[in-house]
């Protein structure tokens, strides 16, 4: 964090709290302040409970730019002295898991997997109110299923973020893919998030059960077996994938392209499907093959994950801006909101 004296930094200040600028003994705590110097909006905080003497303010730069309506990220605005290098060496970034609203064989109770079904009227209902649920949460990156109701999940839910970057699906299929879905204006990558789609992150492969009624089925072969074929760690149904095996895909994926990117200061969104999120919050949560089994995911249900110091750590449900109780903030995400509800009140 850039610890700077007010006067080092800038000449004129404005400030938005409980100080004025004559320097008043005033006490307060931390409180966003405004700096306008040299046509530069500076949002910056106070490091610490003082006085209003302003050559001796120390300063929390958050975030420096050359818009004043730019969002400051605070989330990603660590202790580091470089306010460039800041996404870097980010202290915590967020991971957030949403399985995909209901689709249209959740709702007639067949088996789906790799089959490419898309969401019901409810499941589009479901991924707007997840949406709102992660409408504070810093989104830097978007991975997402090659399945449609993995994917309109995702972009229904980022309509609600009050962030307001585009998610953008990268065309890297083929060099032409690539070359024309380029975007050739730096400011506008800044206010867009990628969004990669990825079959290592598919339902599991449900092999001959796929189109078949649930019901149906543990009628034919017994509820136990029905109940194995679907919840067992390692007992695939017929030529299909076990949990086992799309583990195998999902976690070496999110190990080898997703955790690098948290680990880089970003923040990450997911949209998938009950058991490829199943494997990975296995691993996440260090589950053991027994423990797995009494895991059910519901459709459009967002989870949050804070990654720090290399370690996952589950913070529940968010929840929606209208709800008192933040239990999944962290005091960075709390900052995010701050920033956001800022942004909204200009
Ligand atoms: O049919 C499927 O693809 C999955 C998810 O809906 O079924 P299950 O409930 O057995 O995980």
């Amino acid at each position: 964090m850039a610890a700077v004296s007010l006067h080092q930094a800038f000449g004129a200040i404005q400030t938005h709290g409980f100080c004025n600028e004559s320097g008043s003994q005033q006490r307060f705590g931390n409180f966003s302040v405004k700096l306008v110097s040299k046509g530069f909006g500076v949002d910056v905080r106070l490091l610490k409970r003082g006085s209003c003497s302003s050559s001796d303010w120390k300063l929390h730069v958050i975030q420096a730019s050359t818009s004043s309506t730019s969002v400051a990220d605070p989330v990603s605005s660590p202790s580091n002295n470089n306010i460039n290098d800041s996404r870097k060496k980010s202290s915590e970034t967020a991971l957030i898991l949403i399985r995909h609203g209901e689709s249209l064989w959740n709702e007639k109770n067949l088996f789906t997997g790799c089959v490419d079904v898309p969401l019901t009227k409810k499941g589009v209902e479901e991924a707007i109110e997840a949406g709102k649920r992660i409408s504070n949460i810093p989104v830097d990156m978007i991975y997402t299923s090659a399945l449609i109701r993995a994917q309109m999940t995702a972009m229904l839910a980022m309509t609600q973020h009050r962030r307001k970057k585009v998610p953008i699906i990268m065309h890297n299929e083929s060099e032409q893919a690539k070359a024309w879905s380029q975007i050739f204006s730096e400011d506008t990558k800044k206010q867009s998030i990628p969004v990669i789609a990825a079959w290592q992150l598919n339902e599991r492969m449900y092999g001959e059960l796929q189109g078949l009624n649930k019901q149906e089925t543990a009628d034919k072969y017994g509820k136990e077996q029905v109940h194995e074929w679907r919840r067992s760690y390692d007992i695939p149904p017929p030529n299909g994938e076990s949990l086992e095996m799309c583990a195998e895909r999902a976690v070496a994926y999110f190990k080898e392209n997703i955790e690098p990117q948290l680990l880089s200061g970003k923040h990450v969104m997911i949209a998938a499907h009950g058991n490829s999120l199943r494997s990975i919050i296995m691993y996440l949560d260090k589950l053991t093959s027994q423990e797995v089994i009494s895991l059910e995911l519901s459709t459009g249900i967002p989870m949050l994950y804070i990654f720090k110091e290399g370690k996952f750590i589950r913070r529940g449900s968010p929840v929606g801006p209208t709800e008192a109780g933040v239990y999944a903030y962290t005091r960075s995400l709390a900052l995010y909101r701050q920033k956001l509800d800022e942004m909204m009140s200009h």
